[in-house]
């Protein structure tokens, strides 16, 4: 699990790390982490650092003097020479670095205006720099986050800078992680932060944010009891009822089945009107039609007007529920059965009584505010889904890319979550690991390109067994 911590348990794990090491050895840790991913500057370009007032700014000061040992030109520009790091700077400039007043040409920048202790947004010189950014476009590079954006709230105020890549120290943050500010903290291959290890490890308490990643497999042992048991039948793995599609949006039916086909469970069945029935068992013989004893439903994808009625058939069952598209409509002000919701930005905007672009700036403010209303799991899908649920760790899915933002997409997410579901994972469980299986499938149906919601669907039981055997290759989002 890739995991983020709130800025308070940084600064408090950083204490109790700095009182058993010799003064400075935290930032000198930090620094030559730092130097070392900048280790791809040519020796004789020029680099431009963008020192603010605190820490975050020495650590670029002392990473400079790594630079110009091995031959890297270093212009700093100064927010406010009176409040600079003053050590770093004495020992930057005895380097060979030198100060200027303003930009100009550099081709590598450095932000270490703000770090952790950034308010959000930028004014002053600040915002005269990422104009600058922005209008010459050198390769920058942020010191632990992009000066500017709300660090532990993930969002992005109008100004910040946009980086390039983002070198960050003893653990994420959760800008670095969750939209829409993760998108300003590095493209393509450095979407996802480079971690210097700076010994805080130790003392870290919980985090505030998790992900799960690629070596994570293990988790479907330790989620699955029956894995373990070569006696397990389709029964002990459990049964997914399905009441999905309608004339308009037959398609949905089809794909939220192959979804929970490619899961968990031993058994599906399908819950809907007769002709739409038979034509789902015509393309899945191995889907029992007509209502039946199951272990959880998943009701609404390409629902039509009786979402509200088969919503509420589905949670007399007892059982547990995902509950999808216009079943969100209709659902209950609070929940006897554990549920999982997964709404897009649009979906949540409406249950929430917001517009969609509020949700769509601060996501993990209101997947929480939702999780919290309604009291159960809610998966926000979006280009980094979340999954929030009361008194668990918020997820953050980081599989998948952009090509993933296609029709019917999310009636597979709904089925593969529901099998989860029904095989024995809670709903917060489901939902991360449904999301994490759904991106990487996506990944490996077409690295790159565009992809169906019927060819992710093909892709995931091949992914779910290389997840499992722990063989599954990077499968984040590499967008560039
Ligand atoms: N934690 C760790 O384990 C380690 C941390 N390390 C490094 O330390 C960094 C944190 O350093 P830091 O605490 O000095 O905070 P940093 O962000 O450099 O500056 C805060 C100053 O900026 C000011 N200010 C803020 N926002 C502003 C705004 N919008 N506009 C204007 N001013 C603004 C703010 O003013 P104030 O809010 O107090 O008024 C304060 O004066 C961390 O990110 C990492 O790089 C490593 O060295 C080793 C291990
Ligand atoms: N930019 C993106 N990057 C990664 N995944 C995305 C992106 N945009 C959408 N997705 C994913 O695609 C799926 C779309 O689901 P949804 O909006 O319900 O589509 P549909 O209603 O057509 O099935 C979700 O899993 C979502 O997380």
């Amino acid at each position: 699990m890739l995991t983020a911590h709130a800025v308070d348990d940084i600064r408090t794990a950083e204490q109790a790390l700095a009182a058993g090491l010799p003064d400075g050895e935290l930032m000198r840790r930090a620094a030559r982490g730092l130097a070392d991913a900048l280790d791809d500057i040519p020796a004789g370009e020029v680099l431009l650092a963008l020192i603010g007032p605190g820490n975050n700014g020495g650590d670029a000061l002392y990473a400079a003097v790594h630079l110009l040992d091995r031959g890297v030109r270093v212009d700093l520009c100064l927010l406010d020479p009176s409040t600079v790091h003053a050590d770093g700077l004495a020992a930057a400039l005895a380097a060979g670095a030198q100060v200027v007043e303003r930009p100009g040409q550099q081709r590598h920048c450095l932000d270490a205006v703000f770090g952790i202790g950034a308010r959000p947004g930028l004014t002053g010189r600040a915002a005269e720099w990422v104009e600058w950014i922005a209008a010459t476009g050198p390769r920058t590079v942020a010191v632990d986050v992009p000066s500017g954006v709300d660090v532990d709230g993930a969002t992005l105020p109008s100004t910040h800078v946009t980086a390039d890549a983002t070198v960050t120290f003893g653990t994420y943050k959760t800008a670095l992680l969750v939209g829409p500010a993760a998108g300003a903290a590095g493209r393509g291959a450095a979407a996802i932060p480079d971690l210097v290890d700076i010994g805080l490890a130790p003392h870290l308490p919980a985090p505030h944010i998790e992900a799960i990643e690629a070596s994570d497999g293990h988790l479907l042992a330790e989620i699955f009891d029956w894995l373990r048991a070569p006696t397990s039948h389709k029964y002990s793995r459990g049964v997914l009822g399905i009441a999905a599609g309608s004339t308009q949006y037959a398609g949905a039916a089809h794909l939220c089945v192959a979804g929970a086909q490619a899961g968990m469970a031993g058994m599906v069945r399908f819950v809907g009107e007769a002709e739409l029935a038979r034509r789902v068992v015509d393309r899945a013989p191995e889907v029992v039609a007509g209502r039946g004893r199951v272990q959880a439903w998943v009701v609404g994808p390409g629902g039509g007007d009786d979402a509200a009625a088969q919503l509420a058939a589905a949670l007399d069952d007892g059982v547990p529920v995902v509950v999808d598209a216009s079943a969100l409509q209709h659902v209950p002000d609070s929940f006897d059965v554990p549920a999982l919701l997964t709404p897009h930005a649009g979906e949540l905007a409406q249950m929430l009584g917001v517009q969609r672009e509020t949700v769509e700036a601060d996501p993990l403010g209101h997947v929480t505010e939702a999780a919290r209303r309604w009291g159960v799991t809610v998966l926000l899908k979006g280009a980094r889904t979340l999954i929030a649920t009361p008194g668990r760790v918020t997820r953050v899915n980081l599989t998948g890319s952009p090509w993933l933002g296609t029709a019917g997409s999310g009636d597979v997410l709904a089925g593969l979550a529901g099998s989860l579901l029904a095989s024995g994972a809670d709903p917060h469980d489901a939902g991360s690991l449904a999301a994490f299986l759904h991106g990487a499938a996506s990944i490996r149906a077409n690295r790159g390109g565009p992809v169906t919601a019927s060819a992710v669907a093909a892709a995931l039981p091949g992914t779910v067994a290389a997840f499992h055997d722990g063989h599954l290759d990077d499968v984040r989002d590499w967008r560039s």
